[in-house]
């Protein structure tokens, strides 16, 4: 069995002002010295330039939340992958359910963004999930399954490294309500087999696939304990260092 190591990110969304990040990211850097997973936080765009010189020379990694699926030009409002990369921003999340659900964004659309990024050598959290009428439907695999075939078009398998996904079943999203650590894994392990028919069981192997959706310090052990969750994607519970801090360190708990 492959040893994946975990891979712990906080999506902060839109919270924090600078002020508050910055706190934030300093508890964060002061209680995470030596801990052996791998660890990201995704400020709001905002707040990404005050979180980059808390977290200077600590290991946690600075992300960001979306970025343009164009490298640059006459698109108000949106922020270019340069931008990021200026910023130190070394890992990007795309395809969240809701860029999809409230913004509209398309696989199509998710796709450029994540070939574009991979070009410009960052890594990805590639998001993905169904909603609770298509969970119902019985459709939940083909559905998640055709984003991450969607979402992976045409990514080289040389690049397959530097991407993560992160399985967020959007009926778990903020709302209490988390996925069995059963019904994770099996959904987890049908998105290994995807990206194995399209890379090699290699390359699946080594995937990093994250859970999203309500985790908090009460079930991130038990859903960490199975063989194909190697890592969360944290909405709520990583607002605090409170709750973010017994998550990242499931290990000890
Ligand atoms: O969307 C999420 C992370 O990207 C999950 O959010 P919650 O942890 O708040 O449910």
């Amino acid at each position: 069995m492959t040893e994946r190591r975990p891979f712990i990110a906080g999506n902060w969304k839109m919270h924090k002002t600078t002020g508050e990040a910055r706190a934030l990211a300093e508890a964060l850097v002061e209680n995470l010295k030596d801990c052996p997973h791998k660890v990201m936080v995704a400020p709001p765009f905002t707040a990404l330039s005050a979180v980059r010189e808390v977290l200077k020379g600590s290991p946690i990694l600075l992300g960001a939340q979306n970025m343009c699926s164009v490298r640059e030009g006459a698109h108000t409002g949106e922020i270019s992958v340069l931008m990021l990369k200026d910023l130190d921003v070394s890992v990007v999340i795309l395809g969240h359910s809701e860029r999809r659900l409230i913004y509209g964004e398309t696989d199509r659309l998710i796709n450029e963004k994540v070939r574009l990024a991979l070009e410009e050598g960052m890594e990805v959290i590639l998001c993905v999930g169904e909603t609770l009428e298509q969970r119902e439907a019985g459709k939940a695999e083909q559905v998640v399954e055709e984003q991450v075939k969607r979402g992976l078009d045409g990514v080289a398998p040389e690049d397959l490294s530097r991407v993560t996904i992160a399985y967020e079943p959007v009926w778990a999203i903020g709302t209490g309500r988390t996925a069995r650590p059963e019904d994770a894994d099996a959904m987890h392990r049908h998105i290994r087999r995807t990206v194995a028919s399209l890379h090699g069981t290699d390359a699946a192997e080594a995937l990093i696939i994250q859970y999203g959706g309500s985790v908090k310090p009460s079930n991130i052990k038990a859903l960490m304990a199975m063989e194909n969750i190697d890592g969360a994607l944290v909405g709520g519970a990583s607002l605090s260092a409170e709750n973010f801090l017994p998550i990242v360190n499931f290990h000890l708990e």
